[in-house]
C-alpha cells in the first residue's frame, strides 16, 4: 500500500479517525468521476475552510442511482477514492452507498459542511442536518467552468 492510501477510511472507523484529525474538520461529498480543475480548486477551497478535509464518495451503485448516465461512473469507487486520497488538500476519504451523504454527516458530525455553489445548502439533507446541530455550512462558487460530463462529451465528439 502506498502512503496516501492510508487516508482511505472504512465507514465504521469514520468517527474515530475524524476525532484524530486536526480540528476543525470540513466534510464534503460527491462523485468525482473524472477529476478536473474545477474539482481540485473546489477541494483546496473546501480544505481552507478548516484544518482537515474529509471527502465522502458515492459507491458505484449509488452513482448509478443518481442517473448521470448508463455508463457512469467511468472510474470505479476504489479508483476515485485513491485519486482523491493522493491530493494534498484531502485528509480522509470514505465511501457511502446511500442516495445522499446524510448518514455520513450524522455519524461524523463535521464542524463545517461544504458543497459546490450548484447546491442550496438549506435545501439538501446534509446541509439541513449540519445546520440542525449548530455546524457551519459553506457553498463554494464555481471558479472554472468544468465538469466530468462536459469532458466526456468532448471526448465522444472527437471519436
Ligand atoms: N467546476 C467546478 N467548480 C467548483 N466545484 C465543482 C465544479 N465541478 C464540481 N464541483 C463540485 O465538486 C463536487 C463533486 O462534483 P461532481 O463530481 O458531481 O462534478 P461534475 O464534474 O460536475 O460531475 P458530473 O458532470 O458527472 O455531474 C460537488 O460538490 C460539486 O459541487
Ligand atoms: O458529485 P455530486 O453529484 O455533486 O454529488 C452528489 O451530491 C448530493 C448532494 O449532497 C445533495 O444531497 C448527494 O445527495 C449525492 O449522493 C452525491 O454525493
Amino acid at each position: 500500500m502506498v502512503s496516501f492510501e492510508q487516508k482511505i477510511c472504512p465507514r465504521a472507523e469514520l468517527k474515530a479517525r475524524m476525532a484524530n484529525l486536526p480540528q476543525p474538520v470540513v466534510l464534503t461529498n460527491g462523485v468525482f468521476d473524472i477529476l478536473h480543475r474545477g474539482h481540485v480548486t473546489y477541494l483546496a477551497q473546501a480544505r481552507a475552510q478548516g484544518a482537515s478535509l474529509v471527502v465522502a464518495v458515492n459507491t458505484d451503485a449509488s452513482v448509478k442511482r443518481l442517473g448521470k448516465g448508463d455508463d457512469r461512473p467511468i472510474n470505479t469507487c476504489a479508483d476515485r477514492m485513491a485519486v482523491l486520497a493522493a491530493l494534498e488538500a484531502v485528509s480522509l476519504v470514505v465511501e457511502f452507498d446511500e442516495d445522499t451523504a446524510l448518514g455520513v454527516v450524522q455519524e461524523g458530525q463535521p464542524d463545517i459542511y461544504v458543497k459546490g455553489g450548484d447546491y442550496k445548502m438549506d435545501e439538501i439533507p446534509e446541509g439541513q442536518a449540519v445546520l440542525a446541530y449548530g455546524g457551519k455550512v459553506v457553498a463554494i462558487a464555481f471558479e472554472h467552468d468544468r465538469s466530468t460530463s462536459k469532458l466526456l462529451s468532448k471526448v465522444r465528439q472527437q471519436r
